[in-house]
């Protein structure tokens, strides 16, 4: 079984990585694959993808459970997800148990092809903002067809659940991060305690956005 988190990671946060490993433990998998899209289908990108994957780099040089999926980035874009599940389950027979945060499940009705998602994986939700979820009417339909309690059922089925997890609770986000250092915060975040950087994103993805003037304007 493997455990993808797709996103754009512009910057990655401790709201990726704390949850998701989180989620892993449950699962009993031991890494997460940090896959960041080429192009996200419903956002505009402001720093280069080498960026992007140098930091998620970073990330796993900290955290050794956890590792790059790179595969959007040879596949076309924009990188919608039913397509890169495809192109992996082509290579692999491995179940794929897909994270997505809570904000994502609420606007899953609007990506591509979202009702094919479940023919090539499971997904795991995780909280965000909020110790509840509240999804959309039509998304709460879709749930009471296809969520599941029991963690075990991941494991008897290659695809096909869908499970909301009671993850830990990490308010951050890259906007927020971004907004942070573009209001010339980025000393703060430089010379913070270090309690409060490392709560938010890991040391060396701090040094690197600095190193290269990230998010500066
Ligand atoms: N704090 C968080 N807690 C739980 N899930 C999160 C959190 N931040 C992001 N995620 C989830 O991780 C995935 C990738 O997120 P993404 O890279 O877009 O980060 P983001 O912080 O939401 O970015 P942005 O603020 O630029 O929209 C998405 O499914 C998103 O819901
Ligand atoms: O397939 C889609 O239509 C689709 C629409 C929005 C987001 N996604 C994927 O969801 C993941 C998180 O996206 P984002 O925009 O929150 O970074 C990332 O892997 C995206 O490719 C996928």
């Amino acid at each position: 079984m493997r455990v993808i988190l797709g996103g754009t990671f512009n910057p990655p946060h401790y709201g990726h990585i704390t949850p998701a490993l989180y989620a892993a433990d449950l699962l009993g998998v031991e890494h997460v694959d940090l896959m960041p899209c080429k192009l996200a289908p419903h956002k505009s990108v402001s720093v280069s993808e080498t960026h992007r994957v140098n930091m998620i780099h970073r990330c796993c040089d900290t955290h050794s459970r956890l590792r790059a999926e790179l595969i959007e980035l040879s596949l076309p874009s924009p990188s919608y997800t039913v397509k890169t599940l495809r192109a992996l389950n082509s290579k692999h027979d491995d179940t794929i148990c897909f994270l997505i945060g809570a904000d994502s499940l609420y606007n899953l009705d609007k990506w591509y092809e979202w009702e094919s998602l479940l023919n090539y994986c499971h997904l795991i939700v995780m909280r965000r903002d909020s110790e509840t979820f509240s999804p959309p009417p039509a998304i709460a339909k879709w749930l009471r067809r296809n969520a599941i309690q029991d963690i075990e059922r991941l494991h008897q089925r290659k695809s096909g659940h869908v499970l909301l997890l009671n993850t830990p609770l990490k308010t951050i986000s890259s906007t927020q991060l971004r907004n942070e250092i573009a209001s010339e915060n980025a000393d703060t975040l430089d010379h913070a305690a270090p309690d409060t950087i490392e709560s938010w994103v890991p040391r060396n993805v701090i040094e690197y956005i600095n190193d290269n003037q990230l998010y500066s304007e």
